[in-house]
């Protein structure tokens, strides 16, 4: 018997990992989520490569399923696709009302967008503008609050803000979501209540949502999302998690090989970065393509010291999936 902490044949070593790894770092387009960079640390595998990017803010216990995942799309590679293209939605971020059109132009042929809400900072009456301007172009809305109101700002918020396809995350927990959910006509998608749970069937077992957002990256991988997209009783929407396009091609592929597909996914927010890491996935009418993605040579690298610091926490995080 291998003593218990010989890592499995198919587990690379953190060296291994490290030896090919890239810490990239792109220029935004406009602010989003308070990132203006997003850094990512990329590494090569014999099935391709891996993204490492969990947001800053994440705990190694968190960040270790990034790892995770990234790891099973350089080692292992993709699930069999069901179908080459996944329809996308446009992502607006907190931006001023007349600041819409232009973003949206960014994602051509997107029938679906999602809208940033709640923005720290920003009234009701921001959000209202907002969602007013995508509908005048677009047929379906859907917004996103990332956990910021509470029950009853969420109702009063949702009054205000009219017809959507559904509400993403208005508060953050999930008897709150249930209590929304019970109050509104709305329909109500869990991201967060997912994304950093221990136990991601709980909005399930709650009754807290209509719609589950799943994010390959903080679920631990392409197969584990299309396992528990097949637990849950509820639609499915795939996003991303503001992911390179390796990181993209992960979610791309995770969306391409879920038997119940009806909604458009969160796969298009390569267009929120002034440059990727590879020819981005570019939106065409409304949807993205399926492929495998390797880096150019002329990716925008982070600062020596800022790639210490990636470093030093895929160490840490590798030495939490051995645990
Ligand atoms: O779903 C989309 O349209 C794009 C991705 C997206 O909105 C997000 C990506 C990563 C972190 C988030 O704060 C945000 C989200 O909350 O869904
Ligand atoms: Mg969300």
């Amino acid at each position: 018997m291998k003593p218990k902490d010989t890592p499995p044949p198919s587990m690379p070593t953190a060296d291994d990992l490290i030896d090919t790894a890239r810490v990239v770092a792109l220029p935004m387009r406009t602010k989003f989520r308070g990132i203006t960079v997003r850094e990512a640390l990329l590494f090569k595998g014999p099935a391709g490569w891996g993204e490492f990017a969990p947001f800053p803010e994440y705990n190694d216990a968190e960040a270790r399923m990034w790892l995770a995942a990234g790891i099973e799309a350089a080692f292992l590679g993709a699930p069999d696709p069901l179908r080459d293209t996944v329809a996308v939605n446009a992502t607006v971020p907190a931006v001023p009302a007349d600041e819409v059109a232009a973003i949206i132009a960014r994602y051509p042929g997107a029938t679906t967008v999602k809208v940033k809400v709640a923005e720290p900072g920003q009234t009701l009456a921001d959000d209202v503008d907002r969602v007013a301007a995508a509908r005048e172009l677009v047929s379906t809305v859907r917004v996103d609050a990332n956990g910021a109101w509470t029950v009853d700002e969420a109702i009063e918020a949702i009054a205000a803000i009219g017809d959507v396809e559904y509400v993403e995350q208005p508060c953050r927990t999930v008897e709150e979501l249930a209590q929304v959910r019970k109050s509104v006509k709305a329909l109500i998608a869990a991201d967060e209540s997912i994304r950093r749970s221990t136990d991601p069937m709980r909005v399930a077992k709650a009754g807290a949502a209509d719609i589950a957002v799943l994010k390959v990256a903080p679920l631990g991988g392409m197969r584990s999302l299309i396992k528990l997209a097949g637990r849950l009783p509820m639609d499915v929407v795939v996003s991303s998690a503001l992911d390179t396009a390796v990181g993209m091609s992960a979610g791309v592929a995770a969306a391409a090989a879920l038997p119940n597909l009806h909604r458009a996914c969160g796969l298009g927010t390569g267009a929120m970065f002034t440059r990727d890491v590879a020819v981005p996935f570019r939106v065409h009418e409304g949807a993205v393509e399926l492929r495998s993605v390797a880096p150019s040579d002329d990716v925008p690298l982070a600062s020596p010291d800022r790639t210490a610091w990636w470093h030093d926490r895929l160490r840490r995080c590798h030495a939490e999936l051995m645990r």
